[in-house]
């Protein structure tokens, strides 16, 4: 049997979306390799995805690999340096999945001479819907962009950033994102039950709503204000509402988002110090 050429390591939540996503464009199992310390997690993988189960440890790996990390970031100091031989000795790229990780400390921790390239997907790639960035520099080769693109690209959208320096809004915007419209999707729903709806009803009409206006949103090539103009009735009822959300919501967008920035950063430089 052929070397598997998409390395995993880490057998978390999103190494399993990003698996599913392979498996569903017809990426055999037999190409995907799992690397982890918890047994159980890695072999529920091999059991549903028919992926090749292995220890953490590292191995050498097919000269074209995609080795994609996939693991916490604050593990990747002590995880990284023993794979650093096997990547230097084939032609294969790093991907490194690690929120806040640098490409300068992927370099470091890699040596000068593997191509490593940084993405941040969120969790709508467990459904396919997913968004997820890319960084590169100019060292990496268009080829090699299109073999990390090719990854992710399976769970959903990709965009390249060509500053790195953006990662950090793009993390806390679409990397945190599902997040806050998990809250306000919750937020919507217990508003419905307060006004006398049943719960299943009004959790039905806010995930609709939700969905419905960011597919508009998308497929309507419109500004979003626009879009909102056509829902508002002169001292209609959206009126009356958009007046109590302009009280605070778009402060708290710009907030929340700057928090999100802020602490990524903290723990970026956390990740930092723990990795010298
Ligand atoms: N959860 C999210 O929404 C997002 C997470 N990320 C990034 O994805 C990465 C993984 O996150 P999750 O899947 O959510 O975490 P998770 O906690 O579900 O998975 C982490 C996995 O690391 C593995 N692991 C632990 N020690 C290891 C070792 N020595 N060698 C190999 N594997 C080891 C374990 O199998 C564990 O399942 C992180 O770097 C995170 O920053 C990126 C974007 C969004
Ligand atoms: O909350 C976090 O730190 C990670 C990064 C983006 C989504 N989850």
């Amino acid at each position: 049997m052929s070397e598997p050429r998409i390395i995993f390591i880490g057998a978390g939540n999103m190494a399993r979306a990003i698996i599913a996503g392979l498996r569903r464009r017809g990426i055999a199992g037999g190409d995907i390799a799992v690397h982890a310390p918890h047994l159980e997690r890695r072999e529920a993988l091999a059991r549903e995805f028919g992926v090749i189960s292995r220890a953490a440890e590292a191995v050498p790996v097919a000269a074209d690999a995609t080795v994609v990390y996939a693991a916490k970031p604050k593990q990747i100091g002590t995880i990284l340096p023993s794979w650093r031989a096997a990547l230097e000795a084939g032609p294969g790229i790093f991907l490194s999945l690690a929120a806040g990780v640098t490409s300068a400390s992927l370099k470091r921790l890699l040596g000068p001479k593997v191509p490593v390239l940084r993405c941040m997907p969120n969790t709508p790639a467990q459904i396919g819907a997913g968004m997820t960035t890319l960084y590169a520099d100019a060292s990496v080769t268009a080829e090699q962009r299109a073999a990390a693109e090719a990854i992710l690209a399976a769970v959903g959208r990709c965009l390249w950033l060509e500053d790195e320096g953006l990662m950090d809004a793009a993390t806390a915007l679409a990397g945190s994102g599902p997040a806050y419209v998990l809250l306000f999707l919750e937020a919507l729903e217990d508003a419905g039950v307060f006004q006398g709806l049943p719960r299943a009803t009004a959790r039905i009409l806010a995930q609709e709503t939700v969905l419905g206006a960011a597919r508009l949103a998308k497929e309507a090539q419109m500004a979003p204000s626009n879009l909102r103009h056509q829902v508002t009735s002169p001292a209609g009822t959206t009126a009356a509402a958009l007046a109590v959300w302009e009280e605070g919501l778009r402060a708290l967008a710009q907030r929340a988002v700057q928090a999100a920035v802020d602490r990524g950063r903290a723990l970026a430089q956390m990740t930092e110090e723990h990795n010298q």
